[in-house]
């Protein structure tokens, strides 16, 4: 593909310098690169085709790095990669040691800050802000901010705070309409209110235009009328939430005219007080199937172009799809069964249980915090809740679990997808925490099936045979192929071999897979490997520490943050009951996992089955008994 403009920016002066009608063929340019890359890595699409245009009319109306743009989650910040010299390493994007497709300060100095998850930019931005008026710097921080993002309650929590501030803060709320989904709630539905009346706010536009190019009497005036308390007020300064909340509201404008786009921009930095511009865009601008289909087109693994068909579509069924198939029989003989999300249902797998139990079914918006204290509500009053969530994001109701659920003891149950290395979309949503944060819970019952097989036993295990909360972990993908010699007794734990031999390897989830297949090439050597696999991780059936006691050597394999991990507890467990033998723990030691390939990243962890085998075989030298392996700490 040609790129004639494209190739010629290598930062944001290059893009205010182009003439205006330049624009749209700028524009063409990285709508083509977007859907040329994505389509060969993978990656968000819809959403940065929506913002090609708003992108190029924030770096015309601001000065980045000086002026600090902020974006929102991150996913639609590909074309502000593209023109702030990242070009001609986009075709990176996402993959192993590439460019991240998220904002990244080490990656960029125009990200000013890092994301992924959702409804922080606005509390950043104000941060960023309040920083420079301290300092005495110049220029402005801008938070974009999705509708989706906007129904998360810490970008309200953000606002909030920044009606009260006089700063350089500008927030651009990018209104498509959707989250993933169609985006949900009462926000959702004052946004269509406002775009419903058009004359209205042409007429305040006009009014706060003519208002802003008055010099001196202008801001005055508006003052005036901001502190009265006659109808004009009310008329101009009150007919939309964040003017309640004390910010300066101005648009709705059409996202895709950048003249306009930027002549509003332009206008909130003469506000003198954090401003909300309001930019009706289209999610999947330009490319046919991403506009028919957002959702589809939201996050997208390889596809063909012409077609926009998935070049690799999983041969087996996920774990997600098991999980909302196993969810519909339950709840068709169970009329307390209900199922909720934040904002993931299709992700999660939910889509056909929103369609045939509309009334059992909620969608709660990126509301992860609301979404944990809501089921608790329901379980109170006698519903079984199941809440379908990615690990990553239930990092963000930690409290509620403990406070609203274990605490008062509810049986909630968590259905945690992507649970592990999820690839691509990296640090920021590696579900590699989970389990320690479970484990620090009192009352909390914690099931890790290996394959869709178990996930369904599990769920009903959750669902009949605990008290309390539950929660059923499972990985992005589908099930690991397992050693036919595998039988699994669907029991609190397995164990592959004999139940007396030299070495014993231990693990849950899908690294019993590699475990095995570590196993078998060891015992081809000629060692005594059993591998034992815990099903449910907390509480660790007895019989497991038990079993372990007729072995000379334990490996944990785990694919977890190690601290507070199962290996710990386990190999602490293990002490206390006098174990003499040698235990070694090999997990995420302290640090973030990188994007990547989950088998790349597996293997540089030693978690894959080569991994673990070699590390096995450097033992075999050394005698057993001893407690402190290659300065790494061994309980
Ligand atoms: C805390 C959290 N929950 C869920 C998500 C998953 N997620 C990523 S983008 C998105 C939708 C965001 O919608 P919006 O902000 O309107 O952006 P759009 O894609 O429409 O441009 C969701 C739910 C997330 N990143 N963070
Ligand atoms: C940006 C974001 O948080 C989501 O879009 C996420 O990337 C989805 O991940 P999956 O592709 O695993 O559903
Ligand atoms: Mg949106």
């Amino acid at each position: 593909m040609e790129y004639p403009l494209l190739d010629q920016i290598k930062g944001p002066e290059d893009v205010k310098n182009l003439e205006q009608g330049q624009l749209p063929a700028l524009c063409a340019e990285l709508r083509q690169k977007l859907i040329e890359t994505v389509s060969a890595n993978g990656g968000h699409l819809a959403s940065n085709l929506g913002v090609v245009e708003l992108t190029v009319a924030l770096h015309r109306a601001f000065a980045s790095p000086k002026d600090q743009i902020v974006w929102d989650v991150g996913h639609q910040s590909y074309v502000h990669k593209l023109l702030t010299g990242r070009a001609d390493r986009f075709d990176t994007i996402r993959q192993f040691g590439g460019l991240s497709g998220f904002p990244r300060a080490d990656e960029s100095v125009h990200d000013p800050f890092g994301a992924g998850h959702s409804s922080t930019a606005i509390s950043a931005a104000g941060g960023l802000a309040a920083a420079k008026r301290v300092k005495g710097e110049d220029g402005y921080a801008v938070a974009v901010v999705g509708d989706g993002a906007l129904t998360g309650g810490l970008a309200f929590e953000g606002m909030n705070n920044a009606g009260r501030t006089q700063d350089k803060l500008i927030i651009v709320l990018n209104d498509n309409k959707m989250s993933i989904s169609h985006n949900v709630g009462a926000i959702a539905r004052h946004l269509m209110v406002i775009r419903a009346r058009p004359f209205y706010f042409k007429i305040k536009d006009i009014a706060e235009a003519v208002l802003a190019h008055l010099p001196y009497i202008g801001p005055k005036i508006r003052k005036a009328l901001v502190l009265s308390k006659n109808a004009i007020k009310n008329y101009l300064y009150h007919s939309t939430i964040f003017e309640e909340m004390g910010l300066i509201y101005l648009g709705p404008v059409d996202g895709h005219d950048i003249e306009a786009v930027e002549r509003l921009l332009r206008r909130a930095k003469t506000a003198g007080r954090p401003a909300l511009v309001h930019v009706l865009t289209v999610k999947g601008k330009g490319y046919s199937f991403a506009e028919q289909d957002p959702r589809a087109f939201h996050g997208v693994s390889r596809f063909d172009v012409e077609t926009g068909d998935a070049i690799a579509p999983a041969s087996r069924e996920t774990f997600s799809a098991v999980f909302g198939r196993t969810l519909c029989m339950a709840a068709s003989s169970n009329p307390r069964l209900c199922a909720l999300t934040a904002a993931m249902a299709a992700g999660t797998g939910l889509t056909e249980f929103a369609a045939q139990y509309r009334d059992r079914f909620f969608d709660v918006g990126i509301a992860e915090e609301h979404a944990v204290v809501f089921a608790a509500g329901l379980a109170a009053n006698g519903m079984l809740p199941v809440f379908a969530v990615y690990s990553t994001f239930l990092q963000r109701a930690y409290d509620q679990i403990i406070h609203d659920v274990a605490l008062q003891k509810h049986k909630v149950v968590f259905a945690v997808d992507r649970a592990g290395l999820v690839g691509q979309d990296g640090e920021t949503h590696q579900g590699v925490f989970d389990v320690a944060f479970f484990n620090t819970v009192p009352h909390m019952t914690v099931f890790s099936p290996t394959t869709s097989d178990e996930l369904r036993n599990l769920l009903f295990a959750a669902f009949y045979e605990c008290d309390g909360p539950v929660a059923v972990r499972y990985p992005r993908g589908c099930s690991p192929v397992l050693p036919a010699d595998f039988h699994p007794a669907y029991g609190t734990y397995d164990l592959y071999g004999a139940g007396q031999a030299d070495i014993l390897i231990v693990t849950y989830g899908r690294l019993f897979a590699e475990a095995a297949s570590a196993a078998q090439m060891l015992r081809r050597e000629g060692r005594s490997v059993s591998v034992l696999k815990l099903n449910r991780i907390k509480p660790v059936d007895k019989v497991c520490y038990e079993t372990a006691m007729f072995f000379s050597r334990l490996y944990f394999v785990e694919e977890g943050i190690r601290s507070g991990g199962v290996g710990e507890l386990f190999c602490a467990q293990m002490m206390e009951r006098g174990y003499q033998g040698a235990c070694h723990i090999s997990a995420i030691d302290d640090t973030f996992v990188q994007q990547g390939p989950v088998d790349v990243l597996l293997h540089l962890l030693g978690l894959d089955a080569e991994g673990i085998a070699d590390r096995i075989r450097r033992d075999t030298v050394t005698p057993p008994g001893l407690k402190h392996f290659d300065g790494r700490l061994v309980l």
